[in-house]
């Protein structure tokens, strides 16, 4: 058995759209999105033991070991693979931000998920690694679907798309959103026409066009006014959108030059970067169909 892994990505996405569309009996939202995987990445190193231990090995800030999506994840597929001898030593180098709606967390769970199933020689395939995931966070399985995707329901079904290779510029507002309270709000609309994916333009001319929005960005524009100020700022360079239910912001560039000289401009009390597009999870090998 192959003992270690180390510098497995779990990469960003973006919501290029997110509409809410109803609420489930249980409280949760439905939603229409588009999710676009980036090449920014959270990574993680993997060793495994053998006394059934699983451990965190370093300090994630704001994130203690037995409540971080890694840990919770690589225990719920011990438990479901029946392997309670095999554990993991997990250390989780943090690019991503917190609370930014770039799935930080649900694709550092997806990644645990699939190097521990990987490793483990447990041999869950695809479909059985999305249910799991989806115990975690409805962000999840589109880490483990691997292609960037049309969703529905509460993130979980998902039809392959081919996007624009663009290249984006991300803005972090330097707050962190909380995802509940942003779905709780009485501001938030919950009634956006359900589309079919053949009513919006092709994946690949999306961010080219005026279709969709985001439902969620009002509300985390009107909470937290660092978001509406980074929107207001980036709106100037094109058809700027938060992602997700924020904190980040994002606007799309057909050539990377275009992103350089927007991340130029932006004022210094920003963290900013670009990242391009990608079409396929760097781990989505490791997972069989
Ligand atoms: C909004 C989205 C869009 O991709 O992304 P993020 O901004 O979190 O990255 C996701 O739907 C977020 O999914 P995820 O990040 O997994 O959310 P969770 O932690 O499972 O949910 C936190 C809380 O938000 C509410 N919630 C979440 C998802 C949803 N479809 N309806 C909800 O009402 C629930 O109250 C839930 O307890
Ligand atoms: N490995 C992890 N990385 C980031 N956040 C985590 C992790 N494990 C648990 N969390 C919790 O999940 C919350 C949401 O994190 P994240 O997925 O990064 O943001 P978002 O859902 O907005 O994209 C964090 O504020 C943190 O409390």
């Amino acid at each position: 058995m192959q003992a270690s892994l180390s510098n497995c990505p779990a990469p960003a996405k973006l919501n290029l759209f997110l509409h809410v569309t109803g609420r489930r009996a249980d409280g949760y939202h439905l939603l229409q999105t588009v999710f676009q995987l980036l090449d920014r990445s959270d990574t993680l190193d993997f060793s495994v033991r053998d006394d059934g231990r699983i451990r965190r090995t370093n300090d994630v800030p704001g994130v203690p070991e037995e409540t971080d999506l890694v840990v919770r994840a690589a225990r719920l597929l011990q438990t479901a693979a029946g392997k309670p001898h095999l554990g993991a030593d997990i250390t989780v180098h943090k690019q991503l931000p917190m609370g930014g709606g770039l799935g930080g967390g649900s694709s550092d769970a997806a990644t645990t998920l699939t190097v521990l199933n990987h490793l483990w020689q447990t041999g869950l395939n695809r479909t059985q690694l999305m249910a799991l995931g989806l115990q975690l966070g409805a962000d999840v399985p589109f880490f483990l679907f691997g292609r960037n995707a049309f969703a529905e329901g509460v993130g979980e079904d998902l039809i392959a798309l081919e996007t624009a290779n663009r290249w984006f510029v991300v803005i972090e507002p330097g707050v962190s959103v909380p995802t509940a309270i942003i779905f709780s709000s009485e501001e938030l609309t919950r009634d956006t026409k359900v589309v079919r994916i053949t009513d919006f333009p092709e994946a690949h001319n999306l961010l080219d066009s005026d279709f969709g929005k985001n439902d969620l960005e009002v509300v985390a524009a009107k909470q937290f006014p660092p978001v509406a100020e980074a929107i207001k700022w980036l709106k100037t360079y094109g058809n700027a959108r938060m992602t997700g239910s924020g904190a980040c912001v994002f606007c799309s560039f057909e050539h990377e030059h275009q992103a350089d000289e927007v991340l130029k401009q932006v004022p210094s009390k920003w963290i900013a970067w670009k990242a391009k597009a990608m079409q396929e999870h760097p781990l989505a090998h490791l997972i069989s169909s």
